[in-house]
């Protein structure tokens, strides 16, 4: 039967997101336009609140760290020298948050302002969370199997839950044990699997970690824990090499558990 046996020793599921159990169109075309659009009316209008004091203060100790990359942008302190300097403080988080967007980055200052920021986009219902349609029936069966199944993404903790709490199949968040962003680490770091598996009280072996990035399930492997690459229409081309050292999965559906025929 084709198919991917998953080992007898895995427990524990963890699934990446973007890519995995969602389009990146979805991320791409959807969820990064909103911020786009939207961070300067966003900053103008909650600049005062603690949380987004907060966002900022980490943005500027990113631009700090930043600082050294080529088209860096700088997020200076507010002076307190009226409007004009406010004005130009926000641009900069503007700018700053755009430039970081351009390239993709994955920080964690980033992104606990994007799922801020789209809180008010899925709790209004203005945008839904969209999944491969093979996810959540695989999701509920690995369940039913006595699976532990846990999100480990970029998007912060935040987002995610907004993610599979607002999504076009409903709120499906009952179906995940927990959930891991890049505050417990990095995913092209192997120590942050170590650290995950630690949090959920397992050993990495125990672990099966699928993801649509190579360098992902490297750092996975480097510590220990199972991989396969998904492969979805949308996602990067994986070189020859990659096709052929990976287990490659399509769809959730093609995993069999060890108790299923
Ligand atoms: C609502 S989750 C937002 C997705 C996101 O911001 C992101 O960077 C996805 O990265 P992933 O690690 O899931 O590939
Ligand atoms: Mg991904």
């Amino acid at each position: 039967m084709v198919g991917l046996s998953v080992p007898a020793e895995v427990t524990v599921i963890l699934l990446d997101i973007e890519g995995t159990t969602t389009p990146i169109a979805f991320v791409k075309d959807i969820l990064f336009p909103y911020i786009k659009d939207n961070v300067l009316e966003y900053l103008q209008t909650h600049w005062e609140e603690e949380e987004c004091r907060q966002d900022v203060s980490l943005l500027r100790k990113q631009a700090e760290e930043d600082a050294h990359l080529d088209g860096a942008v700088p997020i200076p302190a507010v002076s307190g020298d009226g409007a004009d300097d406010l004005r130009q403080t926000i641009q900069a988080v503007v700018d700053n948050v755009h430039w970081q967007m351009s390239l993709d980055r994955k920080t964690t200052a980033l992104k606990q302002l994007q799922g801020h920021m789209w809180r008010a986009a899925f709790t209004a219902g203005h945008v839904k969370g969209e999944f491969f349609a093979d996810v959540v029936p695989a999701v509920r069966k690995w369940k039913a199997a006595g699976m532990k199944v846990y999100i480990y993404s970029s998007g912060s903790i935040e987002a995610q839950k907004l993610l599979f709490g607002h999504s076009a199949e409903g709120d499906i968040l009952e179906l995940f044990d927990g959930h891991f962003d890049t505050k417990i680490g990095h995913k092209v770091e192997s120590e942050s699997y170590r650290k995950i598996a630690d949090s959920i009280g397992c050993s990495t072996s125990n672990i099966l970690f699928l993801t649509d990035v190579t360098l992902e399930a490297s750092a996975a492997e480097e510590a220990d824990v199972h991989v396969a690459v998904v492969v979805r229409p949308g996602n990067a081309g994986l070189t020859d090499d990659e096709k052929t050292y990976y287990r490659l999965i399509t769809s959730f559906s093609e995993l069999r558990l060890p108790s299923s025929s």
